[in-house]
């Protein structure tokens, strides 16, 4: 408990804080602009409505981590949490006295400030506090896949009472607020121990620990992976556990170390070579499993090689919808449905009519599936920018993507432990090719384009693939934008779109580009 004093601050709006698929992303230097971020937090609130928040719990997306399951002991460093970079707690210092300022009644802050998203969206869902509160809402602060740090980006976003991240009407109003905003409510002092204010700092890996269940849900492979765990280090303690069999490359630091964290081909090289691509001669033999996450772990990259192999994530979401009610003891038995993202494979959408399943098709944001969730219609759904989950949560998880595999594996080998050779990931995603099809698909990943690019690039991919129409041939062409005002690109995509309509108006205006 806590006493202070209210005070309002005036402030200057912004034009440019419009929340994108994952809430605001922008360059540090954007977010250091003065009241920038105070700002956003307080059209937030706004938005919301007092009354409506009373906890709040804090995410920093400040951890790249690329593990690999190996035969060696691991390097673990339990000092890890103390080089957490001081601006990050200093803007959850600001939230929190935002938080009090507009008449939350408490916080919850996970130890270090530091959790995964979809340990986020575990507490909001789970966490019950002393006197039976739950949690009303989130704010997480991670710049996910982008590389951070104070040259790069920096995200800020709020998640709702289901877990999930805010539906487009609560986003729109966070925006409409930010183009109007004239005050902000801080605080002018902040003593205790008296008033109606609690911070409470909780264990950050309890809730989605318990809420995973991982000696119920993943029978197989609990044992091997969950024994030593040890309870102290933030989310990552029950992921990348003390054990003899797990093998860790941890980097932590405000900038990700200089990298990319998007657990792709492209930006886990690290990983890759470690798993021995190219190699036909390694000294080592190389892990049986590896698994890249991105900066807060909700994205994932399963690899695994004896021969060099990598699972497209469109494969990926079909192959664990394919075999969830067999391995995965969570689902009891059945799945409500599966989801994909509409520039996601249809792969899922043949295992969905192989199983007799309802299978749906969403705009791209983990929002979509969320409404199918809650609405009983969905246990596995994806993304093929390296997003799985389930409706354990309202939050990819690349945690529960990577658990599922081994699940899988576990299952597939359960009586050929003594064989020579183990059933392989590969095998494993062969065998569904010969089931049930094989789906092609190619992504291009443009970063730091300017729009008016992006506008000619645009022009250039449609012009393809109506060509590729014209000529009968089936095509499907995925491309994302990256570090783009999601708004802006939006907008586009729908002009477009309507252009695509005519020929003639689309080789117009390509040919007035070029
Ligand atoms: O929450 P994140 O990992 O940042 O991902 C948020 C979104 O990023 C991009 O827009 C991807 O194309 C989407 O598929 C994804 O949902």
């Amino acid at each position: 408990m806590a006493t202070f004093k209210v005070s309002s601050v005036e402030t200057t709006p912004f034009d440019d804080q419009k929340p994108g698929t994952s809430g605001l992303r922008k360059k540090v230097k954007i977010f250091k602009q003065p009241k920038y971020f105070e700002n956003f937090v307080q059209s937030t609130f706004n938005a919301l409505g007092a009354d409506k928040i009373e906890i709040i719990s804090e995410s920093w997306g400040i951890l790249s981590v690329y593990t690999a399951l190996r035969r060696s002991v691991p390097g673990f460093s339990q000092n890890l949490l103390s080089q957490l970079p001081p601006t990050l707690f200093s803007l959850s210092a600001i939230i929190i006295k935002m938080a009090a300022a507009n008449g939350v009644s408490r916080i919850w802050v996970g130890q270090n400030g530091l959790l995964s998203t979809p340990a986020v969206s575990a507490v909001i869902r789970e966490r019950v506090g002393p006197d039976g509160s739950k949690a009303n809402g989130a704010f997480l602060l991670t710049a996910s896949h982008i590389p951070g740090g104070q040259r790069e980006d920096f995200g800020i976003k709020y998640n709702i009472e289901n877990g999930g991240p805010a539906p487009e009407g609560i986003t729109d109003k966070i925006f409409e607020n930010t183009k109007t905003i004239k005050d902000t409510i801080g605080l002018t002092s902040l003593t205790g121990p008296e008033g109606q204010f609690d911070v409470d700092v909780f264990d950050s890996a309890s809730d989605y620990v318990k809420l995973m269940n991982f000696e119920k849900s993943y029978p197989s492979i609990c044992l091997a992976m969950f024994t030593n765990v040890v309870t102290t280090l933030g989310f990552l303690k029950m992921t990348l556990m003390n054990h003899a069999c797990f093998s860790l490359l941890v980097f932590i630091s405000e900038d990700f170390g200089g990298g990319h964290p998007d657990p792709n081909l492209t930006y886990a090289k690290e990983l890759v070579a470690c798993m021995g691509l190219g190699k036909t001669n390694t000294e080592q033999e190389p892990p049986e499993f590896g698994a890249a996450a991105d900066g807060d772990a909700d994205r994932n990259m399963p690899l695994h090689i004896l021969i060099w192999f990598f699972v497209t994530p469109s494969d990926s979401v079909a192959i664990i919808a394919a075999n969830s009610v067999q391995t995965i003891p969570y689902f009891s038995g059945c799945l409500k449905g599966v989801a994909r993202s509409m520039p996601t494979s249809a792969a899922l959408d043949v295992v969905a009519t192989h199983l007799n399943l309802k299978v749906f098709e969403v705009p791209t944001g983990w929002k979509f599936f969320g409404n199918l969730m809650d609405a009983g219609m969905c246990s596995v759904c994806g993304e093929e920018s390296f997003g799985i989950g389930s409706d354990h949560i309202r939050e990819k998880d690349g945690i529960w993507a990577v658990l599922a595999w081994l699940s899988i594996l576990a299952y597939k080998n359960k009586d050929n432990l003594r064989e020579e050779k183990l059933v392989t990931v590969e095998d494993i995603v062969r065998q569904h090719w010969a089931t049930y099809g094989r789906h092609y698909y190619t992504r291009y990943d443009y970063e730091v384009c300017m729009t008016c690019n992006l506008s000619y690039l645009l022009f250039l991919v449609i012009r393809t693939v109506l060509y590729f129409w014209k000529l009968h041939f089936k095509f499907k062409l995925c491309c994302f934008f990256k570090n783009v005002d999601a708004g802006g690109a939006k907008e586009l995509m729908a002009h477009l779109v309507k252009l695509q309509s005519s020929l003639d108006v689309v080789n117009k205006h390509a040919n007035d580009c070029w």
